[in-house]
């Protein structure tokens, strides 16, 4: 039997953890997107951040580009925007796009952005960070340190970065974006391809993920990318976890289905959650 660390009575005394609630309500198109909030719920409405990665750009680039209130390229990110913004949206001037779709800042040690494509956004006001010096720090990295040192909104509270074209590239890239969210785990990041979203769910919380059905599930998993897991408990998957702990060499919850409109987790560790994402979106 999987035993706790911590005991029964030691538990009963302890006060519950704080709930952190997450959705992908961001993902709903345009004809669908969530109320605008009123009164009190607008001070903590939340706000959007978009970095775009060095990666093909996901078919929904264009919706979360508008959506957010600061656009940051990492470095050969912002080629992916010059190049593929005006693809993704065919029958519209190619220019006329360029000019709409004009990231904030690009940020990063500048070895992939070409230097036309550095000199267009320049000139029509986009913030160059040239971080070349720094060869320890990934451009993602660099994007998500700036952003929360210059925040959108007043603070950052309320503020979600998403992270566009995270996955399904090259495997060394992949786990420095993974080590992101570790890096950064009171900021709430998400990581996004075409096939996947994923991102951190503190041990500090417990979490109420809700599901938006028609753009992403069934197909999910629960890793613990950081530390192994002792106890982690779950509802409203196929297969819950009940006090179970999961660790690299052992058990980890991967082709795991979704069958409630709410997956609560809580884990002793920091656990990174993935969601399959819907073709048709
Ligand atoms: N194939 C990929 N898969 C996943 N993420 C990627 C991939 N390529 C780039 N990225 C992300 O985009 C960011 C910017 O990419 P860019 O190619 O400009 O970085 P780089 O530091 O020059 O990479 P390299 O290691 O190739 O020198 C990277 O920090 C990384 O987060
Ligand atoms: C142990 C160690 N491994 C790899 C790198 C290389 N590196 C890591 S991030 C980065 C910047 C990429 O834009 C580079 C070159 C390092 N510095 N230290």
């Amino acid at each position: 039997p999987l035993t706790s660390r911590v005991s029964p009575a030691a538990a009963a005394t302890m006060p519950p953890l704080p709930t952190m609630t997450h959705s992908s309500s961001f993902l709903l198109p345009s004809s669908s997107p969530p109320a605008p909030p009123t009164g009190a719920d607008a001070e903590n409405a939340v706000s959007y951040a978009v970095v775009v990665l060095n990666q093909r750009l996901p078919r929904f680039a264009p919706l979360l580009w508008t959506r957010a209130r600061l656009r940051v390229c990492a470095d050969g990110g912002a080629n992916r925007v010059f190049d593929g913004m005006p693809d993704l949206l065919p029958g519209e001037d190619p220019d006329e796009v360029r000019v709409r779709y004009k990231p904030d800042a690009i940020e990063g040690d500048m070895d992939s952005v070409r230097p036309e494509v550095k000199e267009y956004y320049s000139s029509l006001g986009t913030q160059i960070i040239d971080d070349s010096p720094d060869q320890d720090t990934t451009d993602l990295n660099k994007c998500i340190s700036f952003i929360t040192r210059n925040p959108p909104g007043p603070d950052n509270s309320n503020l979600f970065i998403l992270v566009l074209g995270a996955l399904g590239g090259r495997f060394d890239h992949e786990m420095g974006n993974i080590n992101v969210l570790h890096r950064f785990s009171n900021t709430r990041i998400i990581l996004l391809s075409d096939d996947s979203s994923i991102f951190l769910l503190p041990k500090t919380h417990s979490h109420e993920i809700h599901i938006e059905r028609s753009v992403e599930g069934p197909h999910c998993g629960l890793i613990p990318m950081g530390a192994p897991s002792s106890s982690s408990t779950t509802t409203g998957l196929r297969w819950n976890l009940d006090n179970t702990s999961m660790n690299f060499g052992g058990l980890l919850s991967t082709s795991n289905i979704v069958e409630e409109e709410i997956v609560t987790v809580t884990s002793d560790s920091d656990l990174i959650w993935t969601i399959s994402l819907r073709k048709h979106t």
